[in-house]
């Protein structure tokens, strides 16, 4: 497939967000260039996934923002953490990316059949042509977060939002999930945003790291600055509860373990 030119970015503009009278979000900022890998870390609670939701639009009823802004210039898809929850449980997988290449990507029926079997391949679900009729259901983990990735592809995004993609995986699976969407990053020239509680897991596929705490952004460094010297004590404080962080340098290839 052709490479797609990355012009879109990520931009939030001191954000605040509330629900009723608490604060929950509180004055963060930050911007995405263009084919950058960003990743926003904190321990639950800490406001990644409402930052998230922000940019996407996506906030739940009773949050709203109250001031500031958040925003995509460009198409964005969201990559979630449950795959199982963002499937039709009674379409087969390859029909769901066929429609979402007809209806939101404008294709005709026949463009559509082979830009299905063009994105299966790209996600490494390739196998899956021949059996069409493969519901959900009957996919591992593993094959449900590709079918999803495909699923965000099909809409042509500038944009991919992961919000904790990888963590309902186990950890060998998890890797090759990851090591997909570096891929996809660096072919595509995709600008990627994704969340997670877990430094380690980011440090593979982003450059640059945010670290939110009760709703602000503590620190915002190039990943290998804030691995190596932490500047923010609570930075410090989550690198430490990490086992090991992998080796910066070459990162994970698709299929490797870690
Ligand atoms: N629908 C909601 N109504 C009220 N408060 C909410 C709602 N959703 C989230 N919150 C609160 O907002 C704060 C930030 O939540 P958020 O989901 O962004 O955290 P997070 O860092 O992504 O954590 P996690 O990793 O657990 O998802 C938390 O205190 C949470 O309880």
């Amino acid at each position: 497939m052709k490479a797609a030119l990355a012009t879109a970015s990520v931009d939030v503009s001191d954000l605040f967000v509330s629900a009723g009278n608490t604060e929950l979000i509180a004055g963060v900022s930050f911007s995405v260039a263009a084919g950058e890998s960003v990743a926003i870390v904190g321990e639950s609670g800490s406001g990644k996934s409402l930052t998230l939701k922000s940019i996407a639009g996506i906030l739940p009823a009773g949050v709203r923002i109250t001031s500031g802004s958040a925003g995509v210039g460009g198409r964005a898809a969201l990559i979630p953490q449950e795959p199982l929850s963002a499937l039709d449980p009674l379409m087969p997988v390859g029909k769901q990316i066929t429609e979402i290449c007809r209806y939101v990507a404008g294709l005709d029926r026949k463009r559509a059949s082979a830009r299905t079997r063009e994105l299966l391949e790209q996600v490494g679900l390739g196998y899956l042509q021949a059996r069409t009729a493969a519901y959900p259901h009957q996919l591992s983990g593993g094959e449900r977060q590709r079918a999803l990735i495909a699923m965000a592809l099909a809409s042509n995004p500038d944009v991919l939002l992961c919000d904790e993609p990888t963590t309902a995986l186990d950890v060998t699976v998890a890797a090759q999930v990851l090591g997909l969407i570096e891929r996809l990053q660096r072919d595509l020239g995709l600008t990627i945003l994704f969340v997670s509680h877990d430094i380690a897991v980011v440090s593979h596929v982003c450059s640059r790291i945010l670290v939110m705490r009760a709703g602000v952004v503590v620190e915002d460094a190039p990943t290998g600055q804030l691995v190596d010297h932490p500047a923010h004590p609570y930075t410090k404080q989550l690198l430490s509860a990490v086992l090991e962080v992998p080796e910066l340098g070459p990162r994970h290839e698709e299929g490797t373990t870690l």
